[in-house]
């Protein structure tokens, strides 16, 4: 159980004032859960992420991973960014091995698993390309292969298809989802889209800025059925999905207005 107690975050900005970037947000993450955050910009989305990831501290709350509080970066929990973060020099299978070097795992092992790795996220035939060979969307995939390589007992995803075509997008999210259902991994997720958000999470938290609160959440299971069906058509162009986006689209808004008019 991943476990975000009353998470608070302050900055100081430039000018001296504090930004309260987070202000008690509390949720859980069960064994195999996908929670997302949804919101627009600069409601503490990354914040968040990069506490859960152990990159910044806390000003108040707690961060408890399976009964320990987070402190720092740890191979428990494994980070994959919008802009990937790919060794252009090394080959793909080196850069899915990176952290498996890093942890002391013999050349041998860290071929094996990373060709698995590979295997898993479709792409099998590119183990000896260089990231430049690569669309956007196989890069991803290098990413969250590479994220998986140490075993990490939850993923933490920034906006991942954020610069991706709609297209690819979608692939992206269908490929995600069937990895979840095979690995049953934790996922916690960033998004700006709605659908993305509502078609992904097992729960969605729905973020408002300044300070960065979560305004509403939606226990969902259109992911499952999308494991158990692979029809996303039907999901998405169900009444009830169109519902709870509409729902969502208006919180959002309102979250908005009070900003504008404050
Ligand atoms: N290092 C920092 N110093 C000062 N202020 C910061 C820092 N990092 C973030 N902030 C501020 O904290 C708030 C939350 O930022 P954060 O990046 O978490 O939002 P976000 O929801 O992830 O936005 P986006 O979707 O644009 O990435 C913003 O007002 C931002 O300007």
């Amino acid at each position: 159980m991943l476990k975000v107690d009353h998470a608070s975050v302050f900055f100081a900005a430039r000018d001296g004032r504090p930004v309260h970037a987070l202000d008690r947000v509390s949720f859980e993450i069960p064994e195999s859960g996908f929670v997302v955050a949804l919101g627009a910009s600069g409601c503490g989305k990354s914040t968040l992420l990069n506490a859960i990831a152990g990159f910044l501290p806390l000003s108040d709350g707690a961060i408890i991973l399976d009964g320990r509080p987070v402190r720092g970066p740890g191979a428990d929990r494994g980070v994959v960014f919008q802009k990937d973060a790919l060794l252009p020099w090394e080959t793909v299978i080196d850069n899915v091995a990176l952290g498996l070097k890093f942890a002391g795992v013999s050349k041998s092992e860290r071929r094996a698993r990373a060709h698995e790795l590979l295997r898993l996220v479709g792409l099998g035939e590119f183990a000896k390309a260089l990231p430049y060979e690569l669309s956007g969307g196989m890069r991803q995939r290098v990413g969250i292969a590479r994220a998986l390589a140490t075993e990490p007992d939850i993923l933490l995803m920034d906006e991942p298809f954020g610069a991706l075509d709609s297209l690819t997008r979608e692939q992206m999210q269908e490929l995600l989802i069937s990895i979840w259902d095979r690995t049953a991994k934790r996922i916690f997720f960033i998004t700006h889209s709605i659908e993305e958000a509502l078609f992904l999470g097992t729960q969605v938290l729905v973020m408002s800025p300044r300070p960065g609160r979560v305004v509403a959440r939606f226990d969902l299971d259109f992911v499952r059925r999308f494991a158990a069906t692979g029809d996303a058509r039907s999901i998405k162009s169900s009444p009830e999905f169109a519902s709870l986006r509409e729902e969502i689209r208006a919180i959002l808004h309102s979250a908005e207005d009070l900003r504008s008019a404050a």
